[in-house]
């Protein structure tokens, strides 16, 4: 799915209404029924809204919903500012709504003394994608009453207050929402940390605004969606063997941290992996031959890894609890001074790399480096936000030509050649050490099995949140394990076969 910037969905806009012979008032009218059907699925009729409407065209949306849950038969309430300049087609759909006696229409400073009824929820179109500035005065006085109301809150297209596109200032008054309808796409600010936990959970209405112009509009940034999934899955062929699905090898572990090195083991063996190998120290030999029997051993050190003699022709991941000590160090960067083919880098390896920044340059070209933002920071240095990281982290895949899985809530994948993938699979029960290491066992072992890298990144990223998915469903987001993850692996195939 293609994210567009609000310039590019008014655009949108006008498109459809010129090529499909639909009326702005029309498209309005569309938008308000697909939230009204939402609405009517999600609450009974003992619910009481209360509207809150703007002068754009998100109020326009605003007025029209009263109007159509009302004769739902949902008892509804509008606030707005009858003083404001609406747009044209809010001016309509305010007056179709004040034709209707029964809802009741009052002033936004008439909230103080209003007596919520208990079932209550709160809808916000005060401002939509045009937003443009700062929330000031009356209106956000009037947004942090309702951000303490004791109500359901939803979001008509995006909470007041974000920006589209942007980052916001820190002291900027926005919605709090619990539920946000947004018509047709993600925007931006709804998969960055510091907006996006203004929106609650996000869904996409579908107005059904111009595929032509979807297809046609460019933007390098895109949401995973199932769609791309099932396009970048290879079905596993009957007529196979264990060579066709190709070597990998891991090399991870350190005394007292094993526990990485089994993780990314097992998740590159339920990735499908032809063969496995694991390169770690000796005093990881029996508990990685016991609890993986199907990968094989290298030995690689007594304690800690000093040499990374890795199976010919596998592909290699390097990083989970592998440590910083000196001799590991040393061998790494060896190892990565002479090394050439892709591989995927993470926690430990990236840390290392990170002390010694002239080795950047060493990491192979279409490699894949998975940090968190605080490896990323330490790799690249401190930026002001995710909007700012992101932008940096662009401009260096671009000049070190690899792959960067920026992991976050909504993780990011950053092409060699400056697209950008958000992954909206995973949860907030994958916060937990040893999540890192699946994600490095996984992509590693899709990468082994001939998906490009950057197949293998979107593919493997995207794999990785839904089993978490799948785990929480199960065990709860609280108990779930990195382990119960892998066990959900075989899940998510099966959902896709
Ligand atoms: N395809 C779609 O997606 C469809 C979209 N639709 C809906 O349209 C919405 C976009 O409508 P929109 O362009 O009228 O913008 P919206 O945010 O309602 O209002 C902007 C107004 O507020 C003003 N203003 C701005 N900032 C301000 C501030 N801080 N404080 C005070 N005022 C401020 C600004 O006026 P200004 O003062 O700048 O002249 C302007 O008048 C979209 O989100 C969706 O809900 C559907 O109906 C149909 C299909
Ligand atoms: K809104």
């Amino acid at each position: 799915m293609k994210i567009f910037l609000a310039s590019q969905i008014k655009k949108w806009d006008s498109f459809t209404m010129r090529n499909e012979s639909v009326s702005s008032l029309q498209l309005m009218e569309r938008a308000a029924q697909s939230c009204v059907n939402w609405f009517f699925n999600n609450f009974e009729n003992k619910f009481s809204f209360s509207i809150f409407c703007g002068q754009g065209n998100n109020g326009g949306d605003g007025f029209a919903i009263a109007r159509l849950l009302y004769y739902k038969g949902f008892d509804v309430t509008v606030f707005t500012d009858e003083n404001q300049k609406f747009s044209e087609d809010t001016l309509v759909n305010f007056q179709r709504c004040k034709e209707i006696s029964a809802i009741d229409i009052l002033d936004f400073e008439q909230v103080n003394d209003f007596t919520f009824k208990e079932n209550s929820v709160i809808i916000d179109a005060l401002f939509g994608i045009g937003l443009n500035r700062k929330i000031e005065g009356k209106i956000a006085t009037l947004i942090k009453f309702l951000n303490e109301l004791p109500f359901p809150r939803v979001s008509v297209d995006i909470p007041s207050g974000l920006m589209a596109d942007e980052m916001i200032d820190e002291n900027a008054i926005v919605f709090k929402a619990d539920e946000t309808l947004t018509f047709q796409a993600w925007k931006k600010a709804m998969l960055h940390p510091e907006t996006g936990v203004f929106c609650g959970n996000i869904h996409i209405m579908d107005i059904f605004l111009s595929d032509e112009f979807n297809s046609s509009e460019e933007s390098n940034e895109f949401v995973t969606g199932e769609k791309l999934i099932h396009k970048i899955y290879n079905i596993r062929s009957e007529f196979s063997h264990k060579g066709t699905y190709g070597k990998t090898n891991l090399a991870a572990g350190s005394y007292g941290k094993m526990g990485a090195a089994v993780l990314a083991t097992k998740a590159a063996l339920k990735s499908g992996s032809g063969l496995t190998f694991i390169l770690a120290p000796k005093c990881g030999y029996e508990i990685l031959q016991t609890s993986c029997p199907e990968a094989m051993f290298i030995n690689g050190g007594e304690n800690h890894i000093i040499n990374f003699d890795f199976e010919e022709d596998a592909v290699i991941g390097i990083g989970p609890g592998l440590g910083t000590n000196f001799q590991t160090e040393s061998a790494f960067m060896e190892f990565l001074k002479q090394y050439k083919k892709p591989l995927v880098i993470d926690a430990d390896a990236l840390n290392i790399i990170a002390k010694h920044t002239q080795f950047l340059k060493h990491i192979p070209k279409k490699s894949i480096i998975t940090p968190h933002p605080k490896e990323f920071e330490r790799l690249f240095g401190k930026t002001e936000n995710s909007f700012e990281r992101l932008k940096l982290a662009r401009q260096k895949a671009q000049e070190l030509q690899i792959y960067i899985v920026l992991k976050d809530h909504h993780t990011q994948i950053i092409t060699a050649d400056n697209q950008v993938y958000y992954n909206i699979t995973g949860n907030a029960g994958m916060a937990k050490g040893g999540s890192g290491d699946v994600l490095l066992g996984i992509v590693t072992s899709l990468l082994a099995q001939n998906y490009s890298p950057e197949h293998a990144a979107i593919f493997g990223v995207w794999l990785h949140g839904k089993a978490g998915d799948f785990a929480a469903q199960k065990f709860s987001k609280e108990a779930m394990l990195p382990s119960d993850l892998i066990d959900e692996i075989g899940t998510v195939f099966k959902y896709l076969n």
